[in-house]
C-alpha cells in the first residue's frame, strides 16, 4: 500500500478571496477541492473523502460548527481532520472549536507560512494514522485483511444480513498438505506459495463488499455479503480452480502434482437464522468434510 501519494484538502469558505489565497498556497503540493458554503462542503466531503478540511466558521446558512457536527454524525466522514479557520479570534472561540472536535484553529487574518506549516503537520498525522490502521488490519505476509479485521467486518455484515434478510455467504479455504509442502520445499517457498494463494483468492472476489482475510496459518476466510449459496459456491469453486491453475508444483502432496486447496462454505438465510459462530462452524465442518473426502474440492451447504 502506498502512503506517499498526494493528499486531498477541501477548503470551505464563503469568501472567494480566502478560497483563492488558500487554494494557491496548497495547490503546489496537494489536490485542492473548494466549497463556497456549508452544503457544498458536506457534499464534497462525502463525495471525495478529503484528508483534511480547512473550514471557515462564519458562513451564511450553515456555519462551520454545524458542518463539523454533520461530518461527525456520518460514519463515512466522521474521521476527517478539520481545521477551523475563522475571523472569531477570541480564546473562547478557539477553545470552543477545539472542544467540538476540530484538530486545530487558525485565526484570520492568517499568516500563510503558519497555515502551510499547520496543514503539513496535520496531513503528516493523517498519513501516520492511516499507516497504523493499515498495520492493525492487514496481515503482513499475505497482505490480506487479518483476523481482527475479519472479525469486525463479519460481525457488521452478519448484523446487516439479519436486518435486511439478505443472504450472507462465508467460506473457509485451506491449502492441502501444506505441512508436506513446507517440509519438501522449505518454509520460504511455503510463504511464497501462501502469498500466491492469497492473491488469487483476493482477485477472485469481484464485489467491493467481498472480503478475503487470512484467518490463521494457511487458512483463508472469504466473506460474500448479499450473495446466495449457489452463486457463492461458484465464486469459491472458481477461486479454487484458479489456485490449481497457478500450477505450483507439489511433489510431496498425495492429492495432485500441484498445490491444491479445499474449501467449505455456508450461507446465512433468513428462514433459518444462525449466530455468527454457528455459521462459521458450519463452514468449518464442511471444510473438514472436504478434507476427509479427498481434498481439492469445495463442499457447500445449500440449505439449512
Ligand atoms: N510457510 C508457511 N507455512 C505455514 C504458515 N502458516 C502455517 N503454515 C504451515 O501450514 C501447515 C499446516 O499443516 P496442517 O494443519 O497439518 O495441514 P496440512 O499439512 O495442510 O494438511 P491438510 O490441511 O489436512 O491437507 C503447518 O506445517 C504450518 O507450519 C506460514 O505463514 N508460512
Amino acid at each position: 500500500m502506498n502512503f506517499a501519494g498526494t493528499q486531498k484538502v477541501l477548503v470551505a469558505d464563503d469568501d472567494i478571496v480566502n478560497r483563492q489565497v488558500l487554494s494557491d498556497l496548497l495547490k503546489p503540493e496537494h489536490t485542492v477541492l473548494l466549497a463556497k458554503n456549508g452544503e457544498q462542503a458536506l457534499e464534497r466531503a462525502a463525495r471525495h473523502l478529503p484528508d483534511l478540511i480547512l473550514l471557515d466558521v462564519v458562513m451564511p446558512d450553515m456555519d462551520g460548527y454545524e458542518v463539523l457536527r454533520r461530518l461527525r454524525a456520518d460514519a463515512q466522514t466522521a474521521h476527517i481532520t478539520v481545521i477551523f479557520i475563522s475571523g472569531l479570534g477570541r480564546p473562547e472561540d478557539e477553545a470552543n472549536g477545539l472542544k467540538m472536535g476540530a484538530a486545530d484553529y487558525i485565526s484570520k487574518p492568517f499568516n500563510e507560512t503558519v497555515v502551510m506549516a499547520r496543514v503539513a503537520m496535520h496531513l503528516q498525522m493523517v498519513r501516520q494514522r492511516r499507516m497504523l490502521e493499515h498495520l492493525a488490519h492487514v496481515d503482513g505476509l499475505t497482505e490480506l485483511a487479518n483476523r481482527r479485521r475479519f472479525d469486525e467486518v463479519y460481525e457488521a455484515e452478519w448484523q446487516r444480513s439479519r436486518r435486511s434478510g439478505r443472504p450472507l455467504s462465508l467460506a473457509l479455504l485451506d491449502i492441502d498438505a501444506f505441512k508436506q509442502y513446507n517440509d519438501h520445499y522449505g518454509h520460504p517457498a511455503g510463504d511464497r506459495a501462501l502469498r500466491a494463494v492469497a492473491r488469487t483468492a483476493a482477485s477472485g472476489l469481484r464485489r467491493p463488499a467481498d472480503l478475503a482475510a487470512r484467518y490463521g496459518g494457511e487458512e483463508i476466510v472469504l466473506l460474500l455479503p448479499d450473495t446466495e449459496a449457489a452463486q457463492a459456491q461458484q465464486v469459491v469453486s472458481c477461486i479454487c480452480a484458479a489456485i490449481v491453475d497457478l500450477q505450483i508444483p507439489h511433489e510431496a502432496s498425495g492429492v495432485a502434482p500441484v498445490l491444491t486447496v479445499s474449501a467449505g462454505g455456508a450461507t446465512l438465510n433468513s428462514a433459518a437464522p444462525e449466530t455468527c459462530s454457528e455459521l462459521f462452524s458450519a463452514a468449518d465442518t464442511l471444510l473438514y468434510q472436504a478434507k476427509k473426502s479427498g481434498r481439492n474440492r469445495v463442499e457447500w451447504r445449500l440449505a439449512v
